[in-house]
């Protein structure tokens, strides 16, 4: 007679945590195969059906100890692959969440496995990862004043939605349950998504350029009450995060308690255009940053060239009214032509634009008025564990770049085509593009000293 499988053991003990399940749990999704899963160190997609060999994710909602630092929903997701349960399955929080024990990536340090002491059952997990956010993990001095440092952010950040909350103008925006509502988007996307055809979705899309596409999303009354709302958290005095190091305006919405309203959004509606179009790194969008960008004169006027730290990025104008302020997109990150220009892309309000994140792009400056863009950087836990995502080849490039793809930020050369922006100059000599390996016929690297 056969022991069950992996599989059913599994979801044997996720049926007995759905029959008793801890306080601390607030929801458990069934045991499911993933949209991706990794082979060989590649992307391989999809997962076979039925997914008898695994892998399989169970996702599920906690929270820390009442009182503590973590009293905030926190989604998990545990990766379980074939040779559970000798291999723990790995720990993913999928949310924003501040904790000394967690890398970059919100897996928590090896310490956590070694905490198990082999019990890898989903339940000795569970408690584990209560604990995790209960006390240090290494308990000395040093980690604990650590932990304690990442806890008050956390709770400092949770304070901060939980304070909004009360002065919401529209809590539909914020409500995750009910969810993204119909008379939000423009009708024909809204179809389209709901018809579940490829074809009747890939209709909708403009290819702007080689990797570069637009589609309607949202519709113009949407845009006015989200502009509105941001307006109202502006006016609320409470603390704003800026979206990045050069952004002086704008939001990271995802810091205002609208995370998991996003989440809905990349999972009905990003999702499918994603792996529409991005087979490999749209195959399966697990996590974003969402901020809202601003530019007027007097303030920010546009964004220097750059890559996202993004797999599928995803740029909606929300208005107001403006001229200017071109979108203008050059190559692939590491291909010959990366600093090459492309296309120059014209925001339409409630008209989206897609790409990779490794498209190189920057915001042109606005001439008048004022420009408001709602962007999400999409990633994948999958592609970015890939060789692909990991090794980027850099190709020589053909040519001197063209002026409109130098980037302050990113090159060694800027200075020789053009004068830095005012307040940009401490820049110069701190480029790392091209690699040397990289550099065009001719290419001349601007001296560490050249003043203007
Ligand atoms: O302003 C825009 O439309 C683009 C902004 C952007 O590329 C970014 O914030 O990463
Ligand atoms: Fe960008």
């Amino acid at each position: 007679m056969q022991g069950p499988t992996v599989r059913e053991s599994i979801e044997a003990q996720v049926a007995e945590l759905q029959r008793s399940p801890p306080d601390y749990l607030v929801s458990l999704k069934p045991l499911q195969v993933p949209r991706t899963a990794l082979v060989q160190q590649e992307v391989m997609y999809p997962c076979p059906e039925g997914g008898k060999n695994g892998p399989w994710e169970l996702n599920l909602v906690m929270r820390g100890p009442p009182g503590g630092n973590y009293v905030n929903e926190l989604p998990v997701r545990l990766e379980f692959n074939k040779d559970y349960p000798a291999a723990a399955p790995s720990v993913n929080f999928m949310c924003i969440i501040h904790h000394f024990f967690l890398n970059d990536d919100n897996n928590p340090f090896p310490l956590f496995y070694e905490s198990l002491r082999g019990d890898h059952s989903v339940k000795n997990i569970l408690k584990a990862l209560y604990g995790f956010l209960t006390k240090p993990l290494h308990p000395c001095p040093s980690c604990d004043a650590k932990f304690l440092q990442g806890g008050e952010m956390n709770a400092e950040r949770v304070q901060i939605i939980e304070s909004y909350k009360k002065q919401q103008k529209y809590p539909a925006l914020f409500d995750a349950v009910t969810g993204w509502r119909e008379e939000w988007f423009q009708p024909e996307l809204f179809s389209a998504l709901a018809s579940k055809s490829e074809d009747a979705l890939r209709d909708l899309l403009t290819e702007e350029a080689p990797g570069v596409y637009s589609f309607p999303l949202f519709r113009e009354d949407f845009c006015a009450m989200f502009l509105e709302e941001m307006d109202n958290f502006y006016a609320s005095g409470l603390p704003v995060r800026r979206p990045n190091s050069m952004n002086n305006y704008g939001i990271i919405v995802n810091e205002i308690g609208m995370e998991r309203m996003i989440d809905v959004l990349q999972q009905q509606v990003l999702q499918p255009i994603s792996a529409l179009l991005f087979g490999e790194e749209g195959a399966q969008l697990d996590r974003h940053h969402c901020f809202m960008v601003q530019y007027k004169p007097g303030e920010d006027l546009g964004l220097d060239m750059h890559t996202d730290d993004s797999d599928v990025t995803y740029n909606v104008c929300l208005g107001k009214e403006f001229e200017g302020a071109g979108l203008t997109f050059c190559g692939m990150m590491g291909a010959a032509d990366h600093r090459q220009v492309s296309h120059v892309y014209q925001h339409v309000k409630g008209r989206c634009v897609v790409h990779l994140g490794r498209k190189r792009h920057g915001a042109d400056d606005i001439t008048s008025g004022e420009r408001r863009n709602l962007i999400i950087w999409n990633t994948s836990l999958n592609w970015r564990r890939s060789k692909a995502y990991r090794e980027v080849a850099f190709e020589q490039e053909a040519s001197a770049p063209s002026l409109q793809c130098l980037s302050y930020t990113h090159d060694r050369d800027y200075g020789i085509y053009k004068k830095y922006p005012p307040g940009r100059e401490g820049f110069q000599g701190h480029g790392w593009c091209p690699p040397s390996s990289s550099e065009y016929p001719g290419f001349k690297e601007e001296p560490w000293d050249a003043t203007e």
